[in-house]
C-alpha cells in the first residue's frame, strides 16, 4: 500500500468478527500501532494514539492506524453509548511452566471510562497531561491487552493496582507515544516505563518476526547502583516471559556485557559511559531498539552526560523516547521536544519539591559540631530510626564518617560511594537491603531513584549541591507514600541554597530555624514574609 494511500477499513478486522484468531501472515493491514510510523506534517493523525493514520475506520470514519486502534476507539465509543462490544474469549492458561510464555490477549479489555469520568480521574489523582490524542488512563493492569503472565508478575510482587503515574504512562507508552513524565519521589516511576518495555518485547518475541535481532529496549540511568536496581525489578516483571536483560555498568567486566548481548537480550540497563563504549569500540548493533529512556533525565541531560546521552540517541533509529524524574524544569522540557515530536508530557502528584510523607527536620549545626550532633542521633532510641542513610558531599568525607560512627557508637557503619568497586558497591549496598548493617554512610550514588524499602530516615549531614538534589536524597526516606523523616544539617556554608531551602520548608509546612530564616541569604520572597515589617518592629523593640 502507497504512502498516504487510504485503505479501504472494510479490509479492517475488527473484534466482533467471526475470525478472534487472528494470524498474523493473513493481515494486510497493521496490527500493532507500534508497526504504524510517525504522521508526517500534513499527514491524518490516529486519533487514538497519534501515529500515521493510514486508515479509515468503516464504523466511525475516524483516521486510525491499526487493528489495535481500531479496536480502542470501537470500544470508547461502546463504552460512551454503552452497546456492549463483545469482547474476546479470554484464553485461561495454566502458569506452571517458569519458560512458558502466554499469547496475549490481541484486544485491550473494554475501557470503561467516559470522557468526563477519565477528566475527574486525571483531577482526583493529580495526573496532569499535555499533548494530543492521549491515551486514556488505565483502572487496572489488566485492563490494557498485557500479556497474562506479566499481570501474574506485577500481582505476585504486590503490584495489585498502578499507581496514578502508571495510570497515565502505561496506555501512552503502549500506544508508542514519546513521554515526559514528572511524579514524586517513590511514585512508582520505574514500572511505569518497565511494564510496556516488557510487554513490547515479549510481542515482538511471540511474532517471531526476526529469528535473530539485537535488543528492542534501552534504559539509561545515572549510576552504577540505580542501573543494578532498574534490571533487578525488570528480571522480577519479566519472569517466564522471552524477555532477557543485560547490565551495561562501568566497573564490570566488559567482555561478559558484550558476550551477553550477542547471544540475544530484549532490553539493555546501563550507565551512558559504558553505553558509549559498547556502541563506539565494540560496535554492538542496536538498530533493533525501539524503545529508549532516560531514568532521572534531568541528571542524565545535565552537563556531564548530556552529550553521551545525545550520542546514544542519535545511534539510534528515531525510537519512541520515555524520560523520567521527579525534578524536571522548562530547560529539560525543551531539550526533550527536540528529541521527539507529538510528545505526550505527563506530571503526578507534586513533582519538583520534597515528597510530602517525608517530614523534613532541618536543625542548624556549625560545620565543628556536625559530628557530635550525628552520634547524639543515632546513640538516641528516640530519634534514630534504622535502617538510615546518611548523605555526605565527598568520597573521603564517607569513609571518615562512616569509621567515626562505628568508633563512637560501636554501630558497624559502612561507606559507599564511586571510588568502591563494583563488587564493594554490590557487597555493601546488599549488607544493607539484607539489614545486616543498620547504616550506610554515601555520596550521590544512592540520592536518587534508590528504592531503600525498609530506610524511613535519612540524615543529610552535609546538604547537597542543588535543590532538586535535596529533593531527590529526602526522598529516599519515603516509598509508596510511606511515612519518612529527613533530618537536615544546615549552616553558613550552604547559604546558596538558603532561599530556595527556606521555600521548600516554607511549603511544606516544615519548622525553619531562626538562623535561616534571619539569614540575610534568604530573600523575603522565599520567605514570603516582608522583612522591611519585621526588622523596623524590633527596632522599636
Ligand atoms: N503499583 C504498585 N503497587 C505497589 N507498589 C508499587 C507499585 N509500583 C511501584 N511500587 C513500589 O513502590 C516503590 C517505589 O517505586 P519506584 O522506585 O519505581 O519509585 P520512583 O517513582 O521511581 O521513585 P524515585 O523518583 O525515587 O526514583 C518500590 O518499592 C516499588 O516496588
Amino acid at each position: 500500500m502507497g504512502q498516504g494511500e487510504k485503505d479501504s477499513a472494510d479490509n479492517l478486522v475488527s473484534p466482533s468478527d467471526d475470525r478472534n484468531e487472528l494470524q498474523v501472515e493473513d493481515l494486510r493491514v497493521k496490527e500493532r500501532c507500534f508497526e504504524q510510523r510517525e504522521a508526517l506534517p500534513g499527514e491524518p493523525r490516529c486519533v487514538i494514539c497519534g501515529r500515521y493514520g493510514e486508515y479509515i475506520c468503516d464504523q466511525t470514519d475516524d483516521d486510525i492506524c491499526s487493528v489495535e486502534c481500531k479496536t480502542a476507539l470501537l470500544a470508547r465509543i461502546a463504552a460512551e453509548t454503552k452497546i456492549p462490544v463483545k469482547a474476546p474469549a479470554r484464553i485461561k492458561v495454566p502458569f506452571g511452566d517458569e519458560s512458558f510464555c502466554v499469547r496475549d490477549n490481541n484486544f485491550p479489555d473494554i475501557p470503561s471510562l467516559h470522557a468526563s469520568q477519565i477528566v475527574s480521574l486525571r483531577n482526583k489523582l493529580d495526573i496532569c497531561v499535555k499533548g494530543e490524542a492521549i491515551p486514556d488512563p488505565i483502572m487496572c493492569f489488566s485492563s490494557c491487552g498485557l500479556p497474562e503472565k506479566l499481570v501474574h508478575n506485577l500481582d505476585a510482587a504486590g503490584y495489585t493496582m498502578p499507581t496514578p503515574v502508571q495510570m497515565q504512562v502505561i496506555p501512552a507508552s503502549i500506544s508508542n507515544r514519546s513521554l515526559l513524565v514528572s511524579a514524586d519521589t517513590g511514585s512508582g516511576k520505574t514500572a511505569s516505563f518497565l511494564v510496556p518495555i516488557i510487554a513490547h518485547c515479549s510481542r515482538r518475541e511471540l511474532q517471531q518476526c526476526e529469528s535473530k535481532r539485537g535488543p528492542l529496549a534501552i534504559v539509561l540511568a545515572p549510576t552504577r547502583e540505580l542501573c543494578l536496581q532498574v534490571e533487578d525489578q525488570a528480571k522480577v516483571l519479566g519472569k517466564g516471559l522471552p524477555f532477557k536483560t543485560a547490565l551495561v555498568v562501568g566497573g564490570d567486566p566488559l567482555a561478559q556485557q558484550i558476550y551477553r548481548i550477542e547471544n540475544g537480550v530484549e532490553l539493555i540497563v546501563g550507565t551512558p559511559g559504558r553505553l558509549i563504549d559498547l556502541l563506539m569500540k565494540h560496535n554492538v548493533d542496536l538498530t533493533d531498539v525501539s524503545v529508549f529512556v532516560l531514568d532521572e533525565v534531568d541528571c542524565l541531560l545535565e552537563r556531564g552526560f548530556r552529550d553521551q546521552a545525545m550520542q546514544i540517541f542519535r545511534a539510534l533509529s528515531c525510537p519512541q523516547v520515555m524520560m523520567f524524574s521527579a525534578t524536571i524544569h522548562s530547560e529539560i522540557e525543551k531539550l526533550s521536544n527536540s528529541l521527539s515530536n507529538n510528545m505526550i508530557h505527563i506530571s503526578c502528584g507534586n513533582p519538583g519539591k520534597p515528597n510530602k510523607s517525608v517530614r523534613q527536620v532541618v536543625i542548624w549545626v556549625e560545620s565543628k559540631q556536625k559530628k557530635q550532633k550525628i552520634f547524639e542521633i543515632i546513640k538516641s532510641k528516640q530519634h534514630f530510626k534504622p535502617p538510615a542513610v546518611v548523605f555526605v558531599s565527598s568520597r573521603v568525607g564517607a569513609d571518615l564518617l562512616s569509621e567515626a560512627i562505628t568508633a563512637a557508637t560501636g554501630l558497624e557503619v559502612i561507606s559507599i560511594h564511586g571510588e568502591k568497586t563494583m563488587e564493594e558497591r554490590r557487597e555493601r549496598l546488599r549488607r544493607f537491603l539484607t539489614g545486616e548493617v543498620s547504616v550506610v554512610v554515601c555520596t550521590g550514588v544512592l540520592g536518587r531513584g534508590m528504592d531503600l524499602l525498609k530506610v524511613h530516615q535519612v540524615i543529610l549531614f552535609d546538604m547537597p549541591n542543588s535543590i532538586d538534589e535535596y529533593i531527590h536524597q529526602v526522598g529516599r526516606a519515603s516509598r509508596m507514600g510511606k511515612e519518612g523523616v529527613a533530618i537536615v544539617f544546615v549552616n553558613e556554608e550552604d547559604r546558596k541554597l538558603f532561599g530556595e531551602l527556606a521555600q521548600v520548608l516554607k511549603t511544606a509546612g516544615a519548622p525553619i530555624p531562626r538562623e535561616l530564616s534571619n539569614s540575610k541569604f534568604t530573600s523575603s520572597i522565599s520567605l514570603g514574609t516582608d522583612r522591611k515589617r519585621k526588622l523596623s518592629s524590633r527596632a522599636h523593640s
